[in-house]
């Protein structure tokens, strides 16, 4: 088989909540990644940081707050923390797998940063949920107290929402595909990539949060990979999700995905910007694959065998 250049989106479910537990997840999450690498295909690896960068903020904020000498931390710079501390426990279980196997591949990780418009729409809407899950009550009480603003994610319970600008360029594009063309396995774009601005004195972190499946999806447009898979926690796309009559999707064209977009299938800070997404990478171009599927089952959908296809309408 020949090997393809393939974006692999990961998503909170690979990397877990606490630094135990991530450690841990991340060994699962390595194994996937290194047998995708040994069907034979470039691996350029992005991932989430939702929990992640709630959680940095919120601490960091609370820590100041009650007088721990420690300084606020704005959220461009958490967003590099997360980074850095997702891509190091990433590489270490990486390099574990290869080394393993005995595959003689080496894997870094870059921290990215990535421009946004300063006058994109979204940074009066905001739509992406990040931090820890609340109650109704709890999350009413903190609004209350903070001005935050909270949404309910997808059935699983409240949490505060920021902005999410769409990504206009990856600033460190020219070095990840110097490192793929090298040989490397390159993980980037971690939770999006840092958001930053052009002024005229350089570039300029600005607090929001983009979403790593679109960032994801242009790292692979810019790269002209032939696939992006985004692993998340189901199997498959579904229409009419959690209902009764529930039905998973194994192939759709751009049409049908936007008219199930239209019907209000896929929720939104969770499975629409996915959809979106991969019909962005495979816009009027039928050489492209956009896949949706579980982490144990990426293996047999770069195969073709599971997950669910998004595929242009050509
Ligand atoms: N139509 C749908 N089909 C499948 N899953 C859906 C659908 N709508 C919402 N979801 C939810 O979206 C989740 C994926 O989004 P999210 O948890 O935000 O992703 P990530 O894995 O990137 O953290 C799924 O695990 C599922 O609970
Ligand atoms: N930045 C980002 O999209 O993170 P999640 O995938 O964890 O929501």
């Amino acid at each position: 088989m020949k090997g393809k250049r393939m974006v692999v989106a990961l998503g909170g479910n690979a990397l877990g909540n606490t630094p135990e537990e991530q450690l841990e997840l991340v060994k699962e999450t390595a194994t996937t990644i290194v047998n995708l690498v040994a069907q034979g295909h470039e691996i350029i690896v992005g991932h989430g940081n939702g929990p992640q960068i709630g959680m940095l903020n919120t601490a960091l904020e609370y820590a100041a707050v009650h007088g721990a000498k420690t300084p606020f931390m704005p959220f461009p710079e958490c967003n590099a923390m997360t980074q850095g501390y997702i891509g190091y426990h990433l590489q270490q279980a990486v390099r574990a797998e290869l080394q393993k196997r005995g595959i003689k591949k080496s894997v870094v990780s870059v921290v990215t940063q990535v421009v946004v418009d300063k006058d994109d729409p979204a940074f009066s809407h905001p739509t992406k949920p990040i931090g820890a899950f609340y109650t109704k009550e709890e999350a009413e009480k903190i609004e209350a107290e903070k001005g935050f603003i909270f949404m309910e994610d997808a059935g699983r319970g409240y949490r505060r929402v920021v902005p999410s600008p769409l990504p206009q360029k990856i600033v460190e594009l020219d070095i990840v595909e110097k490192m793929i063309e090298d040989g490397f396995v390159v993980i980037a774009t971690g939770g999006g990539g840092v958001p930053v601005v052009e002024t005229e004195a350089g570039l300029e972190g600005i607090a929001a949060v983009i979403d790593k499946d679109k960032t994801c999806a242009k790292l692979a447009e810019d790269l002209n990979a032939d696939c992006l898979l985004i692993l998340t926690a189901v199997d498959r796309v579904c229409i009419n999700f959690n209902k009764p009559n529930q039905q998973e999707l194994a192939v759709i064209n751009q049409e049908e995905a936007y008219s199930y977009i239209n019907e209000g299938q896929f929720a939104p800070g969770s499975m629409l910007p996915k959809v979106e997404a991969c019909l962005q990478f495979v816009d009027k171009n039928t050489k492209r694959e956009a896949i949706i599927t579980s982490l144990k089952m990426a293996g047999s959908a770069a195969l073709g065998e599971t997950g669910t296809r998004i595929v242009s309408n050509l």
